[in-house]
């Protein structure tokens, strides 16, 4: 029907009227973009966008509106760019923003590319090329159309990052060659020796790898490393993109340390200003609530020797490229993160990105092999990993701490094997589980020990916390976590989180009523200065031991406690999304999978959420949604995939 509409309109040659009741829906459009509009491709936002740039620059192509658009578009749904020979596909797998909207039922009048492509390059609202001029709110280079900050952007990361890797800095080998058998003597060590030496030698390192594969372990080493060789007041910044990941992060890497000095003595780690910490990457940068610009820029540098980004799968590319800006071009940036894993919720997959990306020969990989000749990989056995040493890239592949078929689960995922990954988790075992429902969706009912896992962790939560026992209770609170992809419908967050809570409220019963009952578990929803909680932080509400409660949070080895009057925004968390559990591990984890049509339904989704977990995972879905998730990878345009 709203098709129907729209094609009115288009016989009338005048703005058409689209479906009035709907908000995302232009009212009025002029109509090849009321048309896209009217098949969910487009919102009002992204027309109006389009057309009020056409206004400015004096252009009245319908065909530059849409292509404009697109790009809007691409922004909101985690692309840098669009890609006009893929739009029509694009379009045709749904909005990932909007799951719920209907995917386009009437074939789209999409222009001929040739024809559409040279009217975008000759617009006056686009800028034709790499060279194009830099006054133009749309960009065309090769194909790709951006919105031109974002293509500014995507600019200073290639650029920077190019220039990072084409020269190597003043290290002496036998001093570096010492300092890393040192950090790091065991035989299965190799690939954090390399990691190690990078991070010193080059001014970009890339640190991937899956869960449990010692990358904190080497971010700690290899900041003792750079110590030995570069000097002991060498100023590291160690930050990541959220409050949690950056706590995690300080804790794991000084933990690491502590270590590192119960085995060697004091006097062999030569580290000042131990404690290390660790703040958010908009903190490090100076994040000023009044100004959209940070304290830190081009014109004012980080004091920073190393910057280390953890969790750098969440970055955005500006964020990246805002860090790249306010670092001093000769200090070092460490990038760790596991670039399978979903990416930022804003634009850019950049991590993924620079581990994707072709790059040219660079001296990196000759230095390294005269200084650790036995670790570099062969570059005939290992073709991957020895090119992507060009790019920095050092990816270490040996999982520590998985259990043995979640680290195979999580590979099949990775790897996009549908049939391996379906066999094992239907193979069940200690750390694996299936359950298919008999509809599309489950109903609470099919999933019995669910309801008693939720049950279990609930009561020992209330436990603790009844006893004024805040590690315990925050132990607890990382027993058991359940995960969707969505946030509302019948596999979204908001039922499944109410059916939680009804179960734990029916087993301990109200214990304290009101909205702070011992027990409840909180989840922070918003940044706050004056307690340092972040959006993200759990915690559990807790007895005081005097007749009163008070809220703690982080880690349980040193729970952070806080008064319920000072609090910002909190909400009850039983069920979470797994964007939002990125950055932290559960002993068990339940992942309640959307039916097969859904597009938030991705490799990126079900690997992350089954690495969320540290001992067993228990996936709810059909086999066609866990197919589907395994077979659709993210796509994300990007123009760092390509030569320019
Ligand atoms: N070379 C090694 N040999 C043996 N054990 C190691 C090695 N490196 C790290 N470990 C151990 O493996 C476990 C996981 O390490 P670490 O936490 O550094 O991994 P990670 O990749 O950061 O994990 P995640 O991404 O899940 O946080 C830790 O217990 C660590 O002590």
């Amino acid at each position: 029907m709203r098709a129907d509409r729209a094609a009115a309109g288009d016989r009338a040659g005048s703005a058409a009227d689209v479906d009035l009741g709907d908000p995302r829906r232009p009212w009025r459009a002029e109509p090849l973009l009321a048309t896209f509009a009217a098949a969910g491709v487009l919102t009002s936002a992204d027309v109006r966008v389009a057309e009020r740039l056409g206004v400015l620059t004096g252009e009245d192509d319908a065909t530059v509106h849409l292509a404009a658009a697109l790009a809007v578009r691409a922004v909101r749904s985690g692309s840098v760019c669009v890609d006009l020979a893929d739009a029509p596909t694009l379009a045709a797998e749904g909005s990932p923003d909007d799951p719920d909207a209907p995917l386009p039922d009437v074939p789209l009048p999409w222009p001929d590319l040739d024809a559409w492509t040279a009217a975008v390059r000759r617009s006056a609202l686009v800028a034709d090329g790499v060279d194009g001029p830099a006054d133009r709110p749309v960009r065309w280079v090769d194909g790709r159309v951006y919105l031109d900050r974002y293509w500014r952007d995507e600019q200073v990361v290639r650029r920077d990052i190019d220039a990072r890797l084409a020269s190597l800095l003043d290290v002496d080998d036998d001093a570096l060659r010492t300092a890393v058998h040192a950090r790091f003597d065991r035989p299965q060590d190799a690939r954090q020796r390399l990691a190690a030496a990078t991070a010193t030698l080059s001014r970009l390192t890339v640190l991937t790898g899956g869960p449990g594969t010692g990358k904190t372990t080497t971010v700690a080493r290899l900041v003792a490393v750079l110590r030995d060789v570069a000097g002991p007041d060498l100023r590291v910044a160690l930050a990541a993109p959220t409050g949690k990941a950056a706590a995690r992060l300080q804790e794991a890497v000084n933990a690491e340390l502590d270590r590192m000095v119960e085995r060697t003595g004091d006097a062999a780690v030569p580290l000042n200003a131990r404690p290390l910490t660790a703040s958010t990457i908009h903190r490090l940068l100076g994040w000023r609530p009044s100004s959209t610009r940070f304290a830190h820029d081009r014109t004012h540098r980080l004091p920073h020797d190393v910057v280390v980004l953890d969790e750098a799968s969440m970055v955005s590319l500006p964020l990246l490229a805002r860090v790249l800006d306010a670092l001093r071009p000769d200090a070092r940036l460490v990038l760790v993160g596991d670039p399978d894993q979903l990416a930022s919720v804003e634009v850019g997959a950049v991590l993924g990105d620079l581990v994707a990306r072709p790059v040219r020969p660079g001296p990196l990989p000759g230095r390294l092999a005269t200084v650790l000749p036995a670790d570099v990989p062969d570059a005939a056995a290992d073709t991957r990993d020895a090119a992507a040493l060009h790019g920095g890239v050092v990816r270490l592949v040996v999982p520590h701490r998985f259990g043995h078929e979640l680290g195979a689960l999580a590979d099949a995922v990775r790897r996009g094997d549908a049939d391996a990954t379906l066999d094992l988790l239907r193979a069940g075992g200690a750390h694996a589980r299936l359950i298919e429902p008999a509809g599309d969706v489950p109903q609470d009912d099919e999933v019995p020990g669910l309801r008693l896992d939720i049950e279990a962790t609930g009561a020992r939560i209330a436990a603790s916390a009844r006893a004024g026992d805040a590690a315990g209770a925050l132990e607890a609170l990382g027993t058991h976590r359940l995960l969707l992809a969505h946030r509302r419908g019948p596999a979204g967050v908001a039922r499944w989180a109410s059916l939680a809570q009804r179960w734990v409220e029916h087993t301990s019963g109200e214990l304290h009523p009101g909205p702070w009952r011992v027990g409840r578990p909180l989840l922070v929803t918003t940044n706050d200065r004056t307690t340092g909680l972040s959006n993200g932080d759990t915690g559990v509400v807790v007895a005081d031991g005097e007749g009163g409660v008070v809220a703690a949070f982080g880690e349980p080895r040193a729970p952070r406690l806080v008064r319920p009057h000072r609090l910002p925004a909190v909400e009850t968390v039983h069920a979470m999304t797994v964007h939002r559990a990125q950055g932290s591990q559960f002993a068990f984890v339940t992942v309640v999978l959307p039916p097969a049509s859904s597009p938030l339904l991705t490799r990126e989704l079900l690997y992350t959420a089954i690495t969320r977990a540290r001992e067993h995972v228990r996936v709810v879905g059909s086999a066609d949604a866990v197919r589907a998730a395994v077979e659709r990878p993210v796509r994300r345009a990007s123009g760092l995939r390509f030569p320019r």
